[in-house]
């Protein structure tokens, strides 16, 4: 190989890109088809227009390969499980008498069968379905799907290469199924899986493929020597077959660490890498195992998981130290384009200096596709674009926007002590008894309240100019009303107001501080149909004026019980958003934590004793690789701290977590220093309270007895026994009744049921307490 001819081929490749098309047909599509509104020819045929239109759109835009088979109905991971056969018992009736009857079954559940767990993709706020395996498992090859989505796109005479979640990362997400003992590990069943694999590599030969890429993204975390076994095996075995399409093994989102040379030296034609943010060690980490000779290697130079424009010189220099070290390199965004959103030029409402700094999908293929031409053809090719580079790059970085003196010096002053509660637990506990006078074992819940079709309504009607900014704010009064009443007749103890105005709870906050950009159209599939549109943190934050507090206010206007006040907090913030890349994370959620600082102190101000501040997100961001998890957790309870601690001892911090597994952060948590904590529990019988105990965890806590991700209204019963339980690990003075997370996605009916059920079983439960 020679750098020249490693160049000379250099091609623009992405390993997927958002499925849901400009105005969101597929949601729109796929949630008619749910309501029988849409049948499922025409959702077949919607999605296929979908698809050729993307392929169209990348081919038109430079791109020499695109992918295909990443398209999904709900999840790729669901329609890799259907792939294999791995249909779990429960479902199987339903998919074979309907295949994508049976396949949403999986995804949602019906009436009768629970669905597949839910869980975050990686450090991502993309969630997949959770295959379930066991020993008992049979896999059967189904490559229906992967073949027909290549054939679609080799009719359109365009080059196209299937990209597959690998077996590896495949059973390394996989959970065991119910009833099979928590030991199994379905990595067992590598031998079981790779003849199926093998299988559906010839069908999609057959079908024309040359190269097929295969997704392992579960070796950029820390792998066990077993588990690197298992990866050798694994492409030692693919890559010996005989009839098979050239392979290209993909990892994303981390640096590969130890298994960049099981990698390396694996039968199989070419690697892609991501040579973004942490991922860049595998620049220096390829060099010393002699890079790849003999391979590809596909070059994942622009970032895939963020909106600001790539720079291009300095993503030069990255491809020019790596021509030296393969027999080919191409150009690819860091991993799947679904996770941003689809095209920055739609959104007229950021000015056009700034939309000048962001690239969505849209243009993230524009700068794959310059930088490979670059690489090809030498930088000459490419002059223009690289000249408006530079002057977009400067842009952004002398932009008065993204450097508030005021914002700076408040930053750089802040101390230890601004980060302490002024009274230690014990006394503001005692303060807060006084203050509030609450029985045992108080009810409470998480926030939000169903989110109506009326509420959304009523938002796009006010954007739309239908209805006035005080229309607006009544029919928001008047939910508000609803929401307190049915609390105050139901008995809950300590109110909310149920988040009416909100459209999102990270968007809502963005669009009100200074700094931050939202945007119009910028939907990220989130799980299934649901959709965010997750703001741009693009500047220094500042808060110009109260966000929640006239809204709290109303609600504690209406009722002498307390009203809990709402926010977000700086954690979710940023990992909910895409975050300026131009300075440390901690230095932005120092920022958004002194915004929300003031917004506490306001809340305070106006009489509310209880402040809520939600960090649902702090597990998610935690970093993929252990090495690098102390330094996010200090500065990540740091910026809650800095959020909370300023209030007086008698008020109270409550904070609210939920969508994950808190065994590994509960030291964290401790660390918050909040003065009662809810976390999602129901679904794992109240696991986390165990967990806490276990630590020794001081204060209140409420592990959710309502499991709000499901239709399903738990019994008064059933609440009561989750509660007995609870009480086992949790004494009843710091034992709190709740749901696992808020209510927005309910309904009213199974809402109103389910928190009656709720304040029964907190009655029973109290009732059966020892007199002290
Ligand atoms: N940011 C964030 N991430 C999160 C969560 C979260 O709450 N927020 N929760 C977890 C689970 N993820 C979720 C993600 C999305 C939704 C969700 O409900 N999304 C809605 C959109 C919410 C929204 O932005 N609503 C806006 C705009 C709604 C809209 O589409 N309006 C229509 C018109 C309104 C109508 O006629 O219905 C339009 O603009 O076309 C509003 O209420 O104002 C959806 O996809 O349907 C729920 C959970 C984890 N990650
Ligand atoms: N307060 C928020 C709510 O109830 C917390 C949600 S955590 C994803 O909706
Ligand atoms: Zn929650």
């Amino acid at each position: 190989m020679t750098a020249k001819s490693a160049a000379a081929a250099a091609r623009a490749t992405v390993y997927g890109y958002p499925r849901q098309g400009r105005n969101r047909e597929l949601k729109k599509a796929v949630e008619g088809y749910w309501q029988g509104r849409v049948g499922a020819d025409a959702l077949r045929s919607t999605a296929a227009g979908l698809r050729r239109s993307t392929w169209r759109q990348l081919a038109d835009a430079g791109l020499h390969e695109v992918p295909t088979g990443d398209f999904s109905y709900y999840d790729h991971v669901l329609d890799t499980t259907v792939m294999v056969g791995a249909i779990p018992k429960r479902h199987r009736a339903a998919v074979d008498a309907d295949a994508l009857g049976g396949y949403f079954a999986m995804a949602r559940g019906t009436q009768e069968v629970a669905p597949l767990e839910m869980t975050k993709w990686f450090d991502t706020n993309y969630h997949y379905l959770v295959p379930e395996l066991g020993p008992g498992t049979v896999f059967t090859a189904d490559s229906a799907k992967q073949v027909a989505e290549l054939t679609e796109a080799l009719a359109l005479g365009l080059s196209a290469r299937p990209v597959l979640v690998g077996p590896v990362t495949y059973l390394l997400l996989a959970k065991p199924a119910p009833g099979v003992p928590a030991g199994f590990e379905p990595l067992t069943l590598l031998e079981a899986l790779l003849p199926v694999y093998a299988e559906v590599l010839a069908d999609l030969r057959a079908a024309g493929a040359e190269w097929v890429q295969l997704d392992e993204p579960a070796l950029v975390q820390d792998r066990t020597p077993a588990e690197l076994q298992a990866a050798e095996r694994c492409y030692r075995v693919l890559g010996g077959l005989t009839d098979r399409p050239k392979l290209l093994v993909a990892s994303y989102f981390d640096r590969l660490g130890d298994a960049l040379p099981v990698l390396a030296k694996a039968p199989v034609e070419g690697l892609a890498l991501d040579f973004t943010g942490a991922a860049a060690a595998n620049l220096d980490a390829l060099a010393a195992v002699g890079g790849l000779p003999g391979k590809r290697l596909v070059a994942g130079v622009v970032d895939g998981r963020n909106v600001w424009i790539n720079d291009l010189s300095k993503s030069l220099s990255t491809l020019g130290t790596l021509l030296g070290l393969a027999d080919r390199v191409d150009v690819a965004a860091s991993c799947s384009l679904l996770h941003v959103p689809l095209d920055a030029s739609a959104e007229r409402d950021v000015e056009p200096q700034i939309r000048r700094w962001l690239a969505f999908a849209r243009q993230k293929t524009a700068e794959v596709v310059t930088l490979a031409e670059a690489l090809a053809r030498g930088t000459g090719s490419v002059t223009a674009e690289l000249a408006a580079n530079r002057a977009d790059l400067a842009s952004r970085a002398g932009s008065p926007i993204t450097r508030d003196p005021a914002v700076r010096a408040r930053a750089a002053a802040v101390t230890d002590a601004d980060t302490r509660r002024s009274q230690p637990y014990a006394e503001r506990s005692a303060a807060q008894r006084a203050r509030l006078g609450l029985p045992l074992l108080p009810t409470t819940t998480i926030g939000s309240f169903p989110q109506t079709g009326g509420l959304r309504r009523a938002r796009a009607d006010l954007r739309a100019g239908r209805l006035g900014t005080g229309g607006y704010e009544e029919r928001i009064e008047a939910e508000i009303q609803e929401v307190i009443s049915f609390q105050e007749t139901t008995g809950i103890d300590v109110l909310v107001h149920g988040e009416p105005e909100r459209n999102d709870m990270v968007q809502y906050f963005a669009e009100q501080l200074t700094g931050c950009l939202a945007t119009r159209h910028g939907w990220v599939q989130s799980y299934g149909t649901r959709y965010v549109r997750p703001p741009i943190l693009a500047g220094d934050v500042s808060r110009p004026e109260p966000m929640t507090v006239r809204w709290t206010s109303y609600a504690q206007s209406l009722t002498e019980r307390p009203v809990k006040g709402m926010l977000t907090g700086p954690v979710t913030m940023l990992a909910w958003s895409f975050v300026r890349d131009d300075q440390p994370l901690a230095d932005t959620a120092r920022q958004v934590a002194l915004a929300l600082r003031d917004e506490v102190a306001d809340l305070e101000a106006a009489g509310t004793a209880v402040i809520q501040v939600d960090e649902p997100a702090l597990r998610e961001t935690l970093p993929l690789r252990a090495a690098d998890r102390a330094a996010y957790l200090a500065w990540a309870t740091e910026a809650f701290r800095l959020t909370t601690t300023g209030v007086r001892p008698d008020t109270q911090i409550h904070t609210h977590m939920c969508y994950a597994e808190f065994g590994d952060i509960v030291q964290a948590i401790d660390d918050l220093d909040a003065d009662v904590i809810s976390l999602e529990a129901a679904r794992s019988h109240m696991q986390v309270a165990r967990e806490l105990a276990a630590h020794g965890y001081p204060r209140e806590a409420g592990p959710g007895v309502y499991d709000i991700h499901s239709p399903r209204v738990p019994g008064a019963d059933e609440a009561a026994d989750l509660l007995r339980t609870g009480l086992k690990a949790i004494p009843a003075e710091r034992l709190w009744v709740n749901p696992d997370c808020g209510l927005k996605t309910r309904g009213w009916p199974e809402t109103r049921a389910a928190l009656e059920n709720l304040v029964a079983a907190a009655r029973t439960v109290r009732s059966e307490l020892p007199a002290s």
